[in-house]
């Protein structure tokens, strides 16, 4: 896909807990802020599930549908396989630049290319770029789909779902909720 503005944000989004429903509200407000498309961009499997290293907290539908939620304009998903993950970041910064971004939205932690090679810093360099702080729970512990996969894991369902904090989005959807987002599957 390329698009000539908008403003993207980029994760596994597995679980869309509350960092990542963060992520998305700033992206979504900045964009309309700035009158271009919010961009949503994601991959399938998440990385670490292709890697092995996790189980799926949700399907993909159910990624969309709460991505969905936050009305962004688009939604890229990009098929994580044995091709894509030899794009190694300055591909990865190219194919970026084809959404030509005026913002960039990720956490402090993200990392992107083969090998983990890029950081959000690295992203900076390239593209402006808001680097959000990380969203902590009460206990001041950082959000995140590996916590949530633990919290599971050790049979604390109920503590993994606040950190979803999901069935309260679902109930009270952003008042500018559109229909329908854009689904559109990556190049490879
Ligand atoms: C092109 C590309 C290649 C990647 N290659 C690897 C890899 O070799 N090993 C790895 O653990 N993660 C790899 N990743 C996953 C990233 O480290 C990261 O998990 C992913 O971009 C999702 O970011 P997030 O975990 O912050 O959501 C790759 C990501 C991209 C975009
Ligand atoms: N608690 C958080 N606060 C703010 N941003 C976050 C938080 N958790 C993740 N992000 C950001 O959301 C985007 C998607 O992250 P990702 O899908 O890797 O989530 P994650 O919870 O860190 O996953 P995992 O625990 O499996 O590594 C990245 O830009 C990441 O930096």
């Amino acid at each position: 896909m390329a698009l000539d503005s908008s403003v993207v944000t980029i994760g596994a989004f597995d679980g869309v807990h509350r960092g990542h429903q963060e992520l998305l509200r700033q992206t979504i407000a900045t964009a309309r802020r700035r009158g271009v498309p919010a961009v949503v961009y994601t991959f399938d499997p998440a990385p670490k599930v292709y890697f092995g290293q996790a189980e799926p907290l949700i399907s993909l539908r159910e990624k969309l549908e709460r991505i969905a939620t936050f009305a962004p304009d688009h939604i890229v998903v990009a098929g994580f396989d044995q091709l894509y993950v030899r794009r190694t970041a300055a591909d990865f910064l190219a194919e970026l630049q084809r959404l030509q971004p005026r913002e960039v939205i990720v956490g402090e932690d993200f990392r992107f290319g083969s090998c983990k090679g890029g950081t959000a810093l690295l992203l900076r360099q390239h593209f402006h770029t808001r680097i959000l702080p990380p969203v902590r729970c009460g206990n001041g512990e950082i959000v995140s789909s590996s916590r949530i996969r633990s919290l599971r894991r050790s049979g604390l369902a109920a503590a993994a779902a606040a950190l979803e904090n999901w069935r309260d989005i679902v109930t009270a959807p952003p008042a500018n909720r559109s229909a329908h987002a854009q689904f559109e599957v990556a190049s490879q």
